[in-house]
Order: structure tokens, then sequence, then C-alpha cells
């Protein structure tokens, strides 16, 4: 019989959080990716004995804007680096009167405003079309704020985040609008990460991390990056608890996840053996290799 694998953490951590204090064994490597480049190297080591891969989604130095990130590189990668469960940290306004700055919501659902980025790996060439019904993986949710109750930090489970193109903060009307649309979050990132997460079959959940009230509280002036970057400071340290929290939860799970999402491409793939691309093939080896070498 053979030994089940072990989980593998990625950790893509946004604004503000560039490296993991704690890691064990660290070594930055830069993995190739058949998609271009990612944001940066990666960084490998182990916490509390359990492996962790983590990419700062805009490079350190925070260098790539949130159109430019070559999201289909980055999920490669870490797929390539053998992650199974990959945790998003990002730094979001609120939209909601009780969600003030300082607070951690485990999201559950997305809006995709986002329109100038490649949003899947599947092409011309070979078609697939994954559900993203669930775009978050409960599991992983879980994990996230028994965590954050662990540490004491106000945690709000489930909640939309709506995904902007930016870079530019929303507009007055935008920011009413996802309101009225009854959005909890707002911020440039998790799109279409959770969905290519989800085509290579990768667990993903995030915490949003509330930095701002954007621009539609009256009491509060309209977002800007000093003071996301201030609230940040303050949010990055009990992110870094969280990290410290949340990999032993999910280090210790075994076998392969019961919600699904590692078995995504199962139902997805629609072009015929002899209609598909032997280039694209090839470049989907890691990302759809467990479906397409049977
Ligand atoms: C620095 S404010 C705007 C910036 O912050 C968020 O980044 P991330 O999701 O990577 O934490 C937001 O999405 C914008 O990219
Ligand atoms: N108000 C906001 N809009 C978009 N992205 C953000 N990241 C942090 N605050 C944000």
């Amino acid at each position: 019989m053979s030994t089940p694998s072990k989980p593998v953490i990625g950790i893509l951590g946004g604004s503000g959080l560039y490296q993991i204090d704690g890691l064990k064994d660290v070594t930055w490597k830069k993995v190739s990716s058949p998609f271009g480049e990612p944001s940066d190297e990666l960084c490998f080591g182990t916490l509390e004995g359990h492996q962790v891969v983590f990419l700062p989604r805009h490079g350190r130095g925070h260098r790539v804007s949130p159109s430019d990130i070559n999201y289909r590189a980055n999920i490669d990668v870490l797929k390539r680096s053998g992650v199974t469960d990959l945790l998003s940290l990002s730094a979001v306004g609120s939209l909601r009167e009780d969600l003030p700055p300082g607070t951690f919501v485990v999201t559950d659902q997305f809006i995709d405003r986002t329109f100038a980025r490649e949003k899947s790996f599947f092409t011309t060439g070979m078609v697939a079309h994954v559900s993203m019904a669930k775009p978050v993986c409960s599991r992983l949710g879980d994990a996230l704020v028994a965590a954050c109750e662990g540490l004491g930090v106000t945690v709000k489970r489930g909640g939309t985040y709506l995904v902007m193109e930016g870079p530019q903060f929303s507009t007055l009307a935008e920011s009413r609008m996802y309101r009225s649309w009854g959005c909890d979050v707002i911020g440039m990132t998790n799109m279409p990460e959770a969905k290519l997460a989800r085509e290579a079959e990768i667990c993903y959940a995030t915490v949003a991390m509330v930095t701002d009230f954007d621009c539609w509280h009256p009491d509060h002036d309209a977002v800007t990056v000093d003071q996301v970057v201030s609230v940040l400071l303050g949010n990055a340290g009990k992110a870094r608890g969280l990290v410290k929290n949340v990999v032993p939860l999910l280090g210790a799970h075994q076998g392969p996840c019961a919600k699904g999402c590692q078995n995504a491409l199962d139902h997805a793939l629609i072009t015929s053996p002899e209609a598909r691309d032997s280039a694209l093939l090839e470049k989907l080896s890691a990302v759809a290799g467990r479906v397409l070498r049977k």
C-alpha cells in the first residue's frame, strides 16, 4: 500500500506580506513556468514540521501591479512545487459598516469584475470548464476561522469579495453599486487567482484583511495607499500569527480533500483527444497532468 502524501501548504502573501516569519530551513528558489514569469522566486521552508511554499503575489518590494501579475504562472509554479492547499492573504476595503478596519473576513464567494487578465489555463486546443459555484474550499475556510479564533482576531465567516481591475480605487458610484449588490469587501487580486487554483485542482481559501472603508462611508475619507499601509502594519502581525496557527491544522490533514477541489477536472474536459493541441498539453503537464496522462 502506498503512503498517502502529506499536504504542502502554499501561501500567497498580499500587500504588506512579502515574507513569512518563523519558517525553518528557508530557501528562495526560482521555479520556471511555461506560462511565463511568476511574481518572484518561491520561498520553501517548514513550519512546525510542515512543508510551506510562500510567494509574495506582488513580488518582494511590491513591484507588480494587480493587472500585471501573471496569475497563471504563479499558480503553475505552486502546483509544480507540490502545493495542495493554498491560502491567500489579502488586503481589502470594507463595503459594510460592521466590518471595520482590522476585521478579518474568510470569504466564501467572489464577483469577478476584472477584464485585463488571462483567466484560464485551458485555451484553444484544450478546453475545460470547471465549476466555480463554490470557489472556496470550506475545509481551508474552517481552518482559517479556527486559527483566527485561536488568536482572538475578530473574524467573519463568509462574505463576498468583489474583485475590481484597478489599479485605481473605485469611484463613489461603483462603491455604492457594489454595496447594493450585497458585496462585503473589495480588492484587486483574488480573481483570476481562485479560478486558476480550481483549474489546477488546488484547494484555495482567502483571509481578507480589512484596511479601509473604500470611499462610500460618509464619516471616513476615501481610501489612500497610506491608510492601507498603516492598517496593514497592524494586520500583518496578526496575519503572521494566523499562518503560525493555521499551518499545523492543515498539515495534520490526511488523504485527499473530501470537498472535491482536488478532482475539479474530473468532468471538465471537453476537447476530444484527437483535437487536442500537443504544445498546449505539454504546458498543462503540471496543472492537469493527473487527468491528461490517463
Ligand atoms: C495597497 S492597496 C491595493 C492593493 O492591496 C490589495 O492587494 P492584495 O490583495 O495583494 O493584498 C489589493 O487587492 C490591491 O492590489
Ligand atoms: N478599497 C480598496 N479597494 C480595492 N483594493 C483594496 N485593497 C485594500 N483596500 C482596497
